[in-house]
Order: C-alpha cells, then sequence, then structure tokens
C-alpha cells in the first residue's frame, strides 16, 4: 500500500491466472499453492484502483497487482470463483468462502462504480 492509497476490501484468495496455450488454470506465483491475502488499494489522488495480493507466507511473495480498468467486466463464475480480463491475461480468484467471495465483489464493484 502506496502512502496515498487506502484499502477498499481485503480477503484471502488463491490467485489464479488462465494459461491461453495450455487451456488450463495455473495458480500466480511460484512455489506451493497457497492462500494469498488479496486487498484493493484507492488511490483518491488519481482515483485508480488496483488489486494487490500477496501469499500468506513467509516470503509474502506478491502474486498480483493489477490496475482496475473502467469498464472491466467482473465475472462471478460461480459463488466461490470470479474472474476478469486485463489487456494481457484472465485472473482468477478461487474463495474458501461465499462471504469472503462476496465481500470482495462488492469492493471490486463499488471500485468500477467509482471509475
Ligand atoms: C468471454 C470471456 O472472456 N469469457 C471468460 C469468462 C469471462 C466472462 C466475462 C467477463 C470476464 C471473463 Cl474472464 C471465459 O470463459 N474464460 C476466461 C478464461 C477461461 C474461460 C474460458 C474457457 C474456460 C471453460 C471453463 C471456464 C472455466 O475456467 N471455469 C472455471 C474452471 O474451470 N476452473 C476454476 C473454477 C471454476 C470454473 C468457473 C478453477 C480452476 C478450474 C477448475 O474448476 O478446475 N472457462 C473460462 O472461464
Amino acid at each position: 500500500q502506496g502512502p496515498s492509497e487506502t484499502v477498499v476490501c481485503a480477503t484471502r484468495a488463491t490467485v489464479m491466472l488462465y494459461d491461453d496455450a495450455n487451456k488450463k488454470w495455473v495458480t500466480a506465483g511460484s512455489g506451493p499453492q497457497v492462500v494469498s491475502w488479496v486487498q484493493i488499494y484507492h488511490n483518491p489522488g488519481t482515483n485508480t484502483f488496483r488489486v494487490v495480493g500477496r501469499k500468506m507466507q513467509s516470503d509474502q511473495q506478491v502474486v498480483i497487482n493489477c490496475a482496475v480498468m473502467k469498464g472491466m467486466k467482473y465475472n462471478q463464475a460461480t459463488p466461490n470463483f470470479h474472474q476478469w480480463r486485463d489487456a494481457r491475461q484472465v485472473w482468477g480468484l478461487n474463495f474458501s468462502t461465499k462471504e469472503d467471495a462476496n465481500q470482495f465483489a462488492s469492493g471490486m464493484l463499488l471500485a468500477l462504480d467509482q471509475l
């Protein structure tokens, strides 16, 4: 979180990327598939939002740092799996509970609404 950013929402999720070449989902980041702490940051100065996720393990590896683009379609494919496209790839969030999923989705929809 930068100095001028506030946190819109924060949940646990496994961050995934769609490997278009092999038509399969892979977990983002290196090493074992672990749950990440995924936050949406807002920079009120520039009115921009980004999704930042860090693995909930010792190295806190950043596995997603993705701008929320105006007009982006946030697809709640299932109650526990939500996905969206950015310029280069498709991101997926696998939530352990519907509550976590709803919490994140409401933060994302709020962000999209303010762009
Ligand atoms: C127009 C457009 O872009 N459409 C996109 C979706 C989209 C629509 C609108 C706006 C943005 C976006 Cl992103 C599209 O369809 N996409 C985006 C890339 C992938 C996919 C294309 C084909 C495959 C077929 C199966 C399906 C899929 O992946 N389902 C999941 C799934 O198989 N899994 C994941 C969990 C649950 C399921 C829901 C966890 C791991 C794995 C598993 O269950 O083991 N697909 C997609 O979602």
